[in-house]
């Protein structure tokens, strides 16, 4: 079948990339566009069709450029401090003499027979006559006719981008409407049988359909005129209809979903059909399946279900196309170099695109890599930046400087970076922040180990751990000391004591009392990564009460933040996890409490450095402590307090 072959051989981008833009090119889509006319008001970021002439000059009347009088130059000669000229002030409606002067403002016509202004500041009036020092040049202080812009002249060039100003030219030369190529008007296929339009119709099995509203509000940023289609399930003939109907009022089609080799995935031959694929399957990741074809002389592209991998190729795939239907120049994206907080792995052969936060770390640009998974849709939503790890390398090691490009204006100066245990009095944290001195917190979830770790490389301004030294009893401290060494440029502050425990499904089902229910045959758990304090404190107890961790089904199942682990439980994938009373109340779920644990931050900032004192000052507030209490299972009566340095 053409999909399994076509789909075996993944193109590198670059290859698709030109195919694409070649084939283009080759059916005319980037010229002979279509045109519109829009009123000059209403043309702010439209690109010319054609050079723009004017049709009338500016000004189109001579005019006094000053407020003062009008005079004929000629009678002016001569005059000075020592000789002085008397000319007759003039009525507006008394014809020129010799001699004589008008009273003008700025902007008036100039009376016939004048030819020059002097200045008001200039003149002494005094019973009908104005007395004059200096000698007026002609046409001094006077706007004479097509001055600006003169009749025929060309205002704008042909796919010239149209600002402010440019409005303001094309009215003052006649012109009320003005030629602009038209926006490309692109139709959004959301395909899938199990995609729902509304939260109501949302159940085990249905998905809401995100992407084709992500899609349009992408190519509205874009410049095009999105559609939206009703969702079409996966069925061979409703999907070929939706795009044979589409091809007909637009100039793009975008179909979503049902590109890679599932039995109901029918985009690649469908177009096949309709017409040529270019391209099925280009070596990136995420966004792998991608479809680009040409039918009836549009583009057509089917982009991965998955809204990661829809976004990237959209970007890759459709952005460029939409502005160079518009002759609209490419917006350049900013780069920053930034070092790899962790080494990110990935396969040769592939060019992967990772989504990272970004922080300036002790005077060092840090990037957190995000979550990779290609559903994964706040990735998107918490990243500042991509970084592209090329398909000749399998990965970057920690540390590695590596390009970043910006989604969009950022400042990467302020934003400070979380990597560590993951708590949502975190989030209250980042609230806060960004109220009282407009910074922004990135949390990336990597345990408490992962957060020692962050702040030892210089790679995050905070770490929040909770980590329990089985020989001493003691929290976070034995382990600070073990790791980091005391440079005067961190320190340790508490947090909060939280209470940690077993979340269970609401009226426990599984009528589980304590960690010893967690070796019975009909439990199954869900644990925290390795490193995480949660993890660390189960393991500390089940020490304690002599049991075996191979004895947990489950054991070895991981995720990486309380909230994971209170989604799995609600989600039926697990009896029962520990984590915090706050995740459990966040979903509903019951909680048996265990402990009784110390959540601290490591503050990797400069002693000097104003936002250690500002988020000292904010842990300390009643207000921070207010609101994170409320959450449950918080006491915060020591929050901000040093614990160690
Ligand atoms: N056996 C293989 N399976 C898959 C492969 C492969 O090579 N072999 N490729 C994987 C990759 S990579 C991707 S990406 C996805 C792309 O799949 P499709 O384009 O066929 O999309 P679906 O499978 O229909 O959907 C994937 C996923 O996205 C959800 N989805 C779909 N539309 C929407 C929407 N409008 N809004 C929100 N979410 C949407 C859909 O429900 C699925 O969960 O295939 C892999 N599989
Ligand atoms: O290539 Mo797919 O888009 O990763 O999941």
């Amino acid at each position: 079948m053409h999909k399994g072959k076509a789909y075996l051989h993944c193109l590198p981008r670059q290859q698709a990339e030109r195919i694409w833009w070649d084939k283009l090119t080759a059916i005319g889509y980037f010229s002979g566009l279509p045109v519109q006319q829009v009123s000059a008001g209403e043309a702010l970021g439209r690109v010319t069709a054609q050079c723009v002439y004017a049709r009338q000059s500016v000004p189109h009347y001579n005019s006094s450029a000053m407020d003062g009088i009008a005079v004929k130059a000629q009678d002016t000669f001569g005059a000075g401090e020592t000789a002085p000229r008397k000319l007759v002030v003039l009525k507006s409606d008394e014809p020129f003499a010799d001699a004589g002067c008008y009273i003008v403002d700025t902007g008036d016509v100039m009376p016939a027979g004048t030819n020059a202004v002097i200045m008001v500041e200039d003149v002494h009036f005094s019973e009908g006559y104005a007395t004059i020092t200096a000698a007026a040049a002609p046409w001094q202080h006077v706007r004479v006719i097509g001055e600006d812009i003169v009749t025929n002249e060309m205002v704008l060039l042909e796919h010239h981008v149209i600002t402010p100003a440019d409005i303001a030219a094309l009215l003052a030369a006649g012109l009320d409407s003005v030629e602009v190529v038209a926006k490309p008007k692109v139709t959004v296929i959301p395909t899938g049988s199990e995609l729902v339009a509304t939260h109501r119709e949302l159940k085990p099995g249905t998905i809401l359909d995100v992407n084709s509203h992500m899609l349009c509000a992408a190519v509205t940023t874009w410049g095009g005129v999105p559609n939206r289609h009703a969702i079409v399930c996966d069925d061979y003939q409703q999907i070929k209809e939706a795009i044979v109907d589409s091809l007909q009022v637009s100039d793009m089609v975008i179909t979503n979903a049902g590109t890679s080799a599932g039995t109901e995935d029918f985009t690649a031959d469908i177009l096949v059909e309709l017409g040529e694929v270019l391209v099925h399957g280009v070596a990136i990741k995420p966004g792998k399946p991608v479809v680009l074809a040409i039918c009836q002389g549009k583009p057509v592209i089917g982009l991965p279900g998955y809204s990661v991998s829809a976004m990237l190729t959209a970007e890759l795939f459709v952005r460029n196309v939409l502005f160079a239907r518009q002759k609209l120049p490419r917006p350049q994206v900013e780069t920053v170099a930034a070092a790899v907080s962790r080494q990110v792995y990935s396969h040769i052969g592939v060019e992967e695109y990772v989504r990272v936060s970004l922080g300036e770390v002790q005077g060092k640009t840090v990037a957190a890599p995000l979550g990779r998974g290609a559903g994964l849709i706040s990735s998107l939503t918490k990243a500042q930046g991509t970084l592209v790890i090329n398909e000749t390398k399998d990965g970057l090691a920690a540390g590695t400087v590596t390009p970043i490009s910006l989604f969009g204006k950022c400042s990467v100066g302020n934003n400070i970076l979380s990597v560590g245990s993951h708590d949502l009095a975190l989030e209250i944290l980042g609230v806060f922040l960004g109220r009282q001195a407009n910074l922004a917190l990135s949390c990336a979830n990597v345990g408490s180990m992962g957060g020692i770790m962050a702040i030892r490389n210089n790679e995050a301004h905070i770490a929040g751990i909770h980590m329990l030294d089985e020989g001493s009893g003691e929290f976070n401290v034995p382990f600070v000391k073990r790791y980091l060494t005391n440079n005067g440029s961190w320190c340790l502050v508490h947090l909060a004591m939280r209470d940690q425990g077993l979340m269970v499904l609401p009226g426990n089902p599984k009528g589980i009392q304590s960690l010893r229910d967690l070796v019975r045959p009909d439990v199954e758990y869900v644990n925290r990564q390795r490193g995480a304090g949660t993890r660390m404190l189960l393991d500390y107890q089940l020490r304690q009460l002599e049991l075996e961790p191979g004895n947990i089904a489950g054991y070895d199942k991981e995720v990486s933040t309380h909230m994971a682990v209170a989604a799995t439980i609600a989600g039926g994938a697990a009896d029962t996890g520990m984590g915090i009373r706050a995740a459990a109340t966040a979903l509903g779920l019951d909680f048996i409490p265990v402990a009784q644990e110390q959540y601290d931050l490591i503050l990797n900032f400069s002693p000097e450095d104003e936002r250690l004192a500002l988020i000292i000052g904010i842990l300390q507030s009643p207000e921070f402590r207010q609101q994170v209490e409320a959450l449950g299972g918080y006491d915060l009566s020591k929050a901000g307090e040093r614990v160690a340095f």
